[in-house]
């Protein structure tokens, strides 16, 4: 189907190009952008009528921008939302978090899953990079939902080297069965815990396999205090040289995606702009496990790609960018004490062309022969007068509530508010039931 969107406020994102259209249309055919513009002399109207396009979309009063892109989540996790708060991250995993997991069922997942893409649709997600359990029931809610997906299965081995080739095959199922599926919106990669959940032999191979199978790897690095010092006691080094010594950070053959690097050196901030390895900054989460402030204004300074991560909900609680974008500006800006560090065009960059990078480099910018993935934001609101920057009010001011309509891949999956792709009353009974009745097995076990 074709698709023109006209009257709106374009935000391109496009560094090549025009980077805003005050008054713009574009045009989606099939899955694709074909045309993008200026609409002050009426263009739009005479492209319908040329064309005799059946769906046009007026967007007065609205930004038109790409869809975000959440560069690291647990979306089964979404059931956890506020099961465990105001903890340290090692005591809220091995207490808390793991106990309840270990309780998980497929259709936990499922429903989990697609309340996460629910949350995403309502808050102008498009894409995620997800590592979790049961993915199987995670491709099967993006593959309902229709935005994009790239999954990866949570290996965590723990130097017993049985358990990891077991580890590696579930996820290496994961990538034979689901990699390009749903059009192309479902991609996967290997999800190898963390350097102190894993042994280095071990992520080693998993990198190999992902390398084998042509897609990326998904890791935590550098996220606490303590991984660091556990890595410096055990292994003389810190985790970002721990696995620099196999040659994990390579990026010449697939993406490496690296979740947290709160506690990144400048050595290890160097080393990651020479790899081209893209760095997943999760500023909610980093805050309330107390985990510390990643030095990202460093980070951009030396070339490092730098996109938005959420986290899974039990450690944020929720899965809006529009709140990360804006935690993310404010938490440099007092963490260097500097009111010019990560600005607010830099911030939706992160949450647009640089996460797109990882997922699928045909998205993350409007232009034309682009993939269709992107947002209308309603600016006919109180929060939104007057806007003297569109890049100040998205961050600033806009809240992840003010996304009215979103379209991936050519498809309209929410109009004006409505959520076209599922039955969201049942998505809400069923997830609900599905986490009380978790919690309630995991008490019993305690
Ligand atoms: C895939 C596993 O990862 C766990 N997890 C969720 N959030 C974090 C985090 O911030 N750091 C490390 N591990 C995390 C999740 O519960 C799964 O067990
Ligand atoms: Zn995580």
């Amino acid at each position: 189907m074709s698709i023109l969107i006209k009257n709106a406020y374009i935000a391109t994102m496009d560094k090549d190009g025009t980077s805003e259209i005050p008054n713009g249309f574009l045009l989606i055919e099939d899955n694709l952008i074909s045309q993008i513009g200026d609409n002050s002399n009426g263009a739009a109207d005479k492209i319908a009528a040329d064309k005799g396009i059946g769906k046009v979309i007026d967007a007065e009063g609205a930004i038109l921008m790409p869809g975000l892109s959440n560069t690291h989540t647990h979306l089964g996790m979404t059931l956890l939302r506020g099961y465990a708060d105001d903890m340290a991250l090692k005591d809220w995993l091995e207490k808390q978090i793991w106990p309840a997991e270990a309780n998980l069922t497929a259709e936990d997942v499922y429903w989990g899953s697609l309340l996460g893409c629910l949350e995403m649709i309502r808050s102008g997600t498009t894409a995620f990079c997800d590592m979790y359990f049961f993915m199987d029931e995670t491709a099967k809610a993006v593959e309902k939902a229709g935005i994009r997906g790239c999954l990866s299965y949570g290996m965590i081995e723990f130097g017993d080297a049985e358990k990891g080739t077991k580890e590696l095959a579930v996820n290496e199922k994961l990538v034979s069965d689901w990699q390009g599926k749903a059009n192309g919106r479902i991609t996967t990669m290997f999800g190898p815990h963390a350097p102190n959940t894993c042994s280095q032999a071990f992520i080693a191979r998993a990198k190999e396999a992902a390398e084998k199978a042509g897609v990326g790897v998904h890791i935590h690095v550098l996220e606490t205090e303590a991984e660091l010092n556990y890595m410096k006691e055990n292994f003389d080094m810190c985790s970002v040289h721990h696995l620099d010594a196999v040659d994990f950070w390579n990026t010449s053959k697939v993406p490496v995606l690296a979740a947290h690097c709160v506690w990144m050196s400048d050595g290890d901030i160097k080393l990651f702009a020479e790899k081209g390895v893209t760095v997943s900054h999760n500023p909610i989460s980093n805050m309330k496990l107390a985990s510390g402030i990643a030095p990202i204004q460093k980070m951009l300074d030396a070339g490092v790609i730098v996109a938005l991560g959420t986290d899974g909900c039990a450690s944020n609680n929720n899965l809006s960018l529009f709140e990360e974008m804006k935690t993310a500006a404010l938490l440099q800006k007092v963490g260097t004490m500097d009111p010019t560090a990560l600005p607010a065009k830099a911030v939706v960059e992160m949450a647009t062309v640089s996460g797109a990078q990882v997922i699928d480099k045909q998205t993350g910018v409007l232009k034309t022969g682009g993939k269709a993935d992107m947002i209308l934001v309603d600016v006919n609101k109180a929060n939104a007068a007057p806007i003297f920057d569109v890049y100040s009010h998205l961050v600033y001011a806009a809240a992840g509530s003010d996304v009215k309509t979103m379209i991936v891949d050519g498809k309209i999956l929410m109009e004006d508010y409505n959520v076209l792709v599922m039955d969201e009353e049942e998505v809400m009974k069923k997830a609900k039931e599905c986490a009380y009745s978790l919690a309630e097995r995991a008490k019993q076990k305690e």
